[in-house]
This record gives C-alpha cells, sequence and structure tokens, in this order.
C-alpha cells in the first residue's frame, strides 16, 4: 500500500499565566505563536518506514518486517484515546533498548512517532513512508515544540491512513480541518505529549491545534476570539530543561507541602482569571494606561509564583531584572527552570526601548525578539505554499 504525501504545519504556543497549575486543574491562558512545526510525509514504496528530524539530529530507518510484530493488540477496537497503551509503550522501550525508563530527546520523539504510526496504521497494512520534520522553534524551551511535534505527527498519520480527510483542494495553498476532525487530531496529539511530558495538561496541543488564544480548565477549551493585540518580546535563556523533570518537581513540591502549595495554585488560578477578564475589558473599551498596569502585575505575581513552585532560573531573574530596568515586566512561559520567558511591551513603549532592551538581553547570552500572536493551528498546506527556505530544508532528506 503506498500511502499519499501529506504537508502540515503547526504552531508553537506561549502560556501567558497557568503553565504547571493547569497540570493541577487550574486554568491557563495561552496564545499561538507566528513560529512553526512542518512536516513532510512522503508515501515510499521502498518497505521501509524513516524519520528524518535534523533539530534533533535523529534520523532513522526500519525494515516493515522490524515494525510488524509491534502492532498494538487492541489496535483498531480503542476508540477511547484519552490514556496511553502501556503494553505499546513497554515493547516500543524494549524496541529501541531504552532500559532505564529515562527517555533522551531522540528515544521521546521516537518512540512518540511510532506510537501513533503504529496506533493509527495497525488494524490494516503498515505502510512504508518517510517522515520529515523540522522546526522553526527552539526545541525544549517552553514555547510548546513538543506539541507542535505531536500535532503535526497526529495530523499527517491520521490524513495519510484516511482516519480523517484531507481538507486540502487541488486549488487551495492551505486548508484546516472541521471541528470534528481537530478533535481527533488533538487527542492522538496529546497521547504524543504523554510519551513526552509524562503529564500533561493538554494545553500545548490544544493550542497546536485551534491556534488563537485559549482558555484552558481540566481538558475544556475555549477559544478567546476577541482579544485585544498584545506586543510581546520573547526571549530564550539558551539554558536547556525538560518539561517532563520539571512537572514531576512541582508534583513532588505539593505532596511534600499541599498546604502551602494549594494556595499558590488557587492564586495562580485568580492570576489567569483576573487576566482573562482584564483582556476582554480592554476589547470592549478603551485601553487605558491601567489596564496595561493591572496585567504588568499580575506577570510579576505569577513570576514570583512559579519561583515558589521551584521552576524558576538565575537565567529567568536576570531577564526579569534586565527588562524592569526599562519598566517592562516579565515571567518564565512553558515549564520554566530556564529556556523562554515573555515580556509584555506596552502600546507606547519606544521602538528604541524595545531595541536597547533586546541589546541587552542578547549581551546576556539570550536569543530575544518580538513576536506576532493568535496565529492559525494545524494547517495542511500545498507544498507550493510553504516558505522556500522550510522547503529546501526539508527536501533535503
Ligand atoms: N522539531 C522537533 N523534532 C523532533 N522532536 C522534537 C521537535 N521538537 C520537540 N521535539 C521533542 O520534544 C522534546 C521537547 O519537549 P519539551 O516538552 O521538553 O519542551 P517544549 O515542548 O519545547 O517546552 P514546553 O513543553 O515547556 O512548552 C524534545 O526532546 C523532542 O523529543
Ligand atoms: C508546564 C506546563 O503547564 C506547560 C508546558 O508548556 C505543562 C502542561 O501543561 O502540560
Ligand atoms: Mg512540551
Amino acid at each position: 500500500m503506498q500511502v499519499k504525501d501529506v504537508f502540515v504545519s503547526a504552531p508553537g504556543k506561549a502560556i501567558l499565566h497557568g503553565e504547571h497549575a493547569v497540570v493541577h486543574g487550574k486554568v491557563a491562558l495561552a496564545v499561538s505563536l507566528n513560529l512553526r512545526t512542518y512536516l513532510w510525509l512522503k508515501g515510499t514504496t521502498t518497505g521501509n518506514v524513516c524519520i528524518n528530524l535534523p533539530n534533533i539530529d535523529t534520523f532513522l530507518c526500519w525494515d516493515l518486517s522490524e515494525l510488524k510484530p509491534l502492532i498494538p493488540y487492541s489496535c483498531g477496537k480503542r476508540e477511547e484515546v484519552k490514556r496511553l497503551d502501556a503494553d505499546l509503550v513497554r515493547r516500543l522501550h524494549e524496541f529501541l533498548g531504552v532500559t532505564n525508563g529515562n527517555l533522551d530527546t531522540c528515544n521521546m520523539a521516537t518512540i512518540a512517532f511510532l506510537y501513533i504510526y503504529l496506533s493509527v496504521f495497525g488494524s490494516g497494512e503498515l505502510p512504508s513512508l518517510t517522515l520529515t520534520v523540522w522546526s522553526e522553534l527552539p526545541t525544549g524551551a517552553g514555547l510548546g515544540s513538543s506539541a507542535a511535534y505531536s500535532v503535526c505527527l497526529s495530523a499527517a498519520l491520521l490524513c495519510a491512513s484516511g482516519t480523517i480527510p484531507a481538507p486540502l483542494k487541488e486549488w487551495d495553498h492551505t486548508a484546516r480541518w472541521c471541528q470534528e476532525d481537530l478533535e481527533r487530531i488533538n487527542s492522538w496529539a496529546f497521547q504524543g505529549e504523554m510519551i513526552i511530558h509524562g503529564n500533561p495538561s493538554g494545553v500545548d496541543n490544544a493550542v497546536g491545534t485551534w491556534g488563537g488564544m485559549l482558555r484552558f480548565l481540566a481538558g475544556k477549551i475555549i477559544p478567546l476570539s476577541r482579544v485585544p493585540l498584545l506586543r510581546i518580546l520573547l526571549t530564550n535563556t539558551k539554558v536547556p530543561r525538560s518539561t517532563k523533570v520539571l512537572v514531576a518537581r512541582v508534583k513532588d513540591k505539593i505532596n511534600k507541602f499541599p498546604s502551602i502549595m494549594n494556595p499558590v495554585l488557587d492564586s495562580v488560578d485568580a492570576i489567569s482569571c483576573n487576566c482573562e477578564r482584564v483582556l476582554s475589558e480592554m476589547t470592549c473599551e478603551p485601553i487605558t494606561g491601567e489596564h496595561y498596569n493591572i496585567l504588568e502585575e499580575l506577570i510579576d505575581m505569577n513570576q514570583h509564583h512559579l519561583n515558589v513552585m521551584g521552576v524558576g532560573h538565575p537565567s529567568l531573574d536576570t531577564l526579569c531584572r534586565v527588562t524592569l530596568t526599562k519598566g517592562l515586566h516579565s515571567k518564565l512561559t512553558g515549564a520554566g527552570g530556564g529556556g523562554c520567558g515573555i515580556t509584555l511591551l506596552r502600546p507606547e513603549t519606544d521602538s528604541s526601548v524595545v531595541q536597547t532592551t533586546m541589546q541587552d538581553l542578547k549581551d546576556c547570552g539570550f536569543d530575544c525578539w518580538e513576536t506576532s500572536i493568535g496565529t492559525p493551528g494545524v494547517q495542511q498546506h500545498s507544498a507550493l505554499s510553504v516558505k522556500e527556505e522550510v522547503l529546501e530544508i526539508l527536501n533535503r532528506y
């Protein structure tokens, strides 16, 4: 069986408020970014399944005969995809020689792929294909690279297997799926996130799937359609960290100090709700300096809470200190422990202030750029519609 080629992309995300607290049933507000992950799936007749993941230096190929014995026993019967198939995960660990359960960057990405590939195609004939993924997002830096990767895998494999239709018509450049298909994509992407994160809330894959700005609470996704245009500076401290480790660290802290940590989580919840209220006010009344003052205070308070949770880092303290000397307020975004932070720019913030702030942050060794938010979620592309530099990279493999 030869499957049709599929080209998809999904955006990264920034969490405005609610990271970590959202894992424990509190509200998070998150937005999509103008940085995307691209995936090109090519149907082949080689009898091999190959993955090229240049961002993480992973290039692997298997013969179909090696993969067939891994097909999950329950394949095709699994309508409910909220929990991982523990038996398949265990057999994939064995297959890749993971002995202690500790997955490195390459194993996490490989298992996420094999898990979805085998689950989606396992009830029929496994197809031979080559899948190449390249991302504009920094990997493992808090901007939802794992979710964008999982959403792309899920959309491309579901589409190639015919589980969901390809929305792209001959004359289209890009197309999106209907709500029901997006829900399917999101639920398989969540499985990928479970492999990579351990215990994800699902907020990152929801943003990768639907894009825009979302309110997320206990699996419930509410798109916020009326939001003001926010100017945000993104800074990558380049300090490596793992979301899985940080999420587990917060859980340990909650278990150890429940009476201290639960009020902190409640307070973060209230910060997210206050932020949502202010953002909504900003769309229906004239925007004032006071709106921005409140947004800035919420950022400062949340950053302190995240430090209490144990997910701060000296590099993030530096980010907050450097931006505050220019009157700007920052917090970490995503899992913390290094990675990226966001800085809110006020409408009146002069471009010279933005430039000097960015230079000061670059002098600290950080990457820094102004970003646009609220971009579309997962999309199917015609190869022609993709930026030339992205096509050139994906075509190398
Ligand atoms: N472009 C990519 N190609 C292959 N694997 C990727 C890619 N991007 C992310 N991954 C996988 O996701 C892992 C990083 O996930 P992690 O959740 O730790 O960081 P993040 O998603 O960037 O940050 P956060 O979850 O805080 O937003 C990598 O180790 C790798 O396994
Ligand atoms: C830290 C966390 O809250 C956000 C990571 O981007 C984890 C999650 O929600 O799955
Ligand atoms: Mg992640």
